[in-house]
């Protein structure tokens, strides 16, 4: 039976066991532990009558989830331009503070000033509708054919530890799983990205950690990781047993696991020692004059520096920027992770089974504290009397602000505002997103779970091909010039083999508030129902929805030369998606048939 028609049947398909080469019943134990991006609070739910402030963690900035919702989500616009992450948790102060701008509405980028914004037309909408068959959503459920993914999915975190050490017990325990099954080192390969400790930022590590990280020399996140442990004694199973047991959670001893801090292991994953300036960064790329701004979203400011846009996202701080609560340490080492997760699908040389480059290179990524420079605070207002912007002014960063530098490719325009010619352009958009999420579910079990018209970039290229490569076999597909970039992976649900990354959107019910007829917020509502609330599970399915919603979005909101049977063709391409369970399906509907290109 193939893949595919083992998947069908119900069958565990094992992408890690395929891509390594392992036997499957191997892999499946290394996918047990959940790497949480943000954990369960513990805390009293919207409807709790008390709606008492509680302190989560050791972090007492951090509030009940109640009293964030009556203090700051008050509508569903509000909630939309806060993602998932940020949305558990709100400081106290942050939830007294006086809201400097209206937050724009999650995931919609800034309309220019003098662009007319367009108002959701939702008659048509209805009356399309009414003409379509209407978008019901089968009935679906975490079935046992996800069950190899759903691990510990019920399992909560209790919650008094600080992330890293959790994050260092996962990684223990999935280590500890090696031991019995053999190496698979996903995640591992995935940081080896060589991070010079000789200096490392040391205010909350004791001595012999610090020894021991000075003794490192360049070398990967997991691998100081490893050392560390060996410091304990032998690397096998016992002594593993027993580091696990020092992070007990009833543990009242500090091991020296709970002094890594996430902010150090953001640093090691950006091979720094310390923070550095922008103007380290961007010179690299051009000369400070000639840095432009080009965007700009809820958490990130983002640049034009050469060939690159370099995404300046503000963390750590207690206070809010744009009207939301600051990204924390933890929250964009993930955020890293799955970056670089996807990066390594670029590599086609290397990858044989699963490759792609549809997903936004991120060339580096580089964490910086201090003041906004003066070359990015000029681009910034020159930008603002422009365009509107509708984030706080960059000169109100303190000194002591940190922040995360996505240096990325540059994508081109997103959907919202490329003009797209004609209905070739369109189907090209709609086969490069189906593929690459159909390559990224391969690996990773990828969900972007957020693709909606913002976080697709677009740019007119000389190739008339793009190749993919899905389980060891190349496909390659009519692009017509087109070519897509898929951005911003907050949302996003990933399998490293040994973490699955995603964000529990079961703590941001404001997400599925959103009005009636709303595509993108239709969009939200029906993942909810696919997964039923619980997102650490794999359901590939919430990638058919987007799109879904994109051919929707191609239908109604953009105009391009096309014919009524072109409109005929995508209709029915919309019904047939509705039957799909995963981009991997989908990539092989009829609609796509003529774009693919015989190798
Ligand atoms: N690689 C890129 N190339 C070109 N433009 C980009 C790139 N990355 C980001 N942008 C621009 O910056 C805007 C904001 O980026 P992005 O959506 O990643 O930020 P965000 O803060 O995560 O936004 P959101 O409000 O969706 O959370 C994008 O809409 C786009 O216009």
């Amino acid at each position: 039976m193939d893949r595919n028609a083992r998947a069908r049947a119900g069958g565990v398909v094992d992408v890690w066991a395929e891509i390594t080469g392992a036997p499957e019943q191997q892999q499946q134990s290394t996918v047990q532990p959940i790497y949480q991006r943000r954990r369960q609070p513990s805390l009293p739910t919207p409807t709790d009558s008390d709606h008492q402030l509680r302190p989560q963690h050791s972090n007492h900035s951090r509030v009940s989830f109640a009293a964030a919702a009556d203090a700051k989500r008050v509508s569903w616009n509000r909630s939309l331009s806060t993602r998932g992450r940020t949305s558990i948790a709100v400081a106290p102060c942050v939830a007294n503070e006086p809201q400097q701008k209206q937050p724009r509405r999650r995931g919609k980028p800034p309309v220019p000033k003098g662009k007319i914004a367009e108002h959701p037309n939702f008659e048509k909408e209805r009356e399309y509708f009414r003409d379509v068959d209407s978008f019901e959503l089968l009935e679906e459920s975490p079935s046992s054919k996800h069950f190899g993914t759903w691990a510990t999915g019920n399992q909560t975190v209790p919650d008094p530890i600080p992330p890293i050490s959790s994050r260092l017990e996962k990684w223990l325990l999935s280590k500890k799983i090696n031991f019995s099954c053999g190496p698979s080192s996903t995640l591992s390969k995935i940081l080896e990205t060589p991070a010079s400790m000789d200096h490392i930022y040391t205010d909350d590590l004791d001595s012999s950690i610090v020894k021991t990280l000075e003794k490192c020399g360049p070398k990967s996140l997991v691998q100081v990781c490893e050392d560390i442990s060996a410091s304990y004694g032998d690397q096998g199973c016992e002594d593993i047993n027993a580091s696990i047991r020092k992070l007990s959670l009833a543990s009242t001893t500090t091991s020296h696991f709970d002094r890594i801090d996430p902010f150090t292991a953001l640093l090691g994953i950006c091979e720094q020692s310390t923070p550095l300036q922008f103007l380290d960064i961007f010179s690299k790329y051009c000369a400070p004059e000639n840095i432009a701004k080009v965007g700009e979203g809820t958490y990130g400011e983002a640049f034009r520096a050469g060939n690159t846009v370099c995404k300046i996202v503000p963390f750590d701080g207690d206070f809010p920027v744009n009207g939301e609560v600051q990204k924390k340490s933890e929250e964009l080492l993930e955020e890293a992770v799955l970056s670089k997760a996807l990066n390594s699908l670029r590599e086609f040389e290397k990858n044989d089974f699963n490759a792609c480059t549809t997903f936004i290179e991120t060339i580096d990524l580089k964490v910086c504290q201090g003041l906004y420079d003066a070359a990015l605070v000029r681009t910034w207002e020159k930008w603002d009397e422009k365009n509107g912007s509708e984030n706080d002014h960059p000169k109100e960063f303190p000194e002591k602000q940190r922040y995360l530098v996505f240096v990325l490719q540059h994508g081109g325009k997103d959907l919202e505002s490329f003009v797209l010619e004609n209905f070739d352009e369109a189907r090209s958009l709609l086969v490069q997103v189906t593929a690459a999420m159909a390559v990224a579910e391969a690996a990773y079990e990828f969900e972007h779970r957020d693709l909606h018209w913002g976080n697709i970039l677009l740019s007119r290229k000389d190739s008339v091909t793009m190749k993919f490569m899905l389980e060891g076999k190349q496909i390659s597909f009519r692009t017509y010039g087109l070519s897509v970039s898929i951005i911003d992976f907050t949302l996003s649900r990933l399998n490293t083999g040994e973490n699955i990354l995603f964000l529990d959107l079961s703590q941001d019910p404001y997400l599925f508030k959103g009005p009636k007829g709303d595509k993108q917020s239709e969009t939200y509502r029906k993942m909810k129902e696919v997964t039923e609330d619980h997102w650490e599970g794999s359901f590939p399915r919430t990638n058919v929805l987007w799109l879904i919603y994109l051919v929707d979005i191609l239908l109604l909101k953009k105009t391009y030369l096309r014919s009524s049977k072109n409109e005929r063709d995508m209709r029915s391409l919309k019904k047939r998606l509705d039957k799909y369970d995963s981009a991997k399906e989908a990539i092989f509907d009829p609609f796509f048939e003529d774009l693919l290109v015989n190798n």
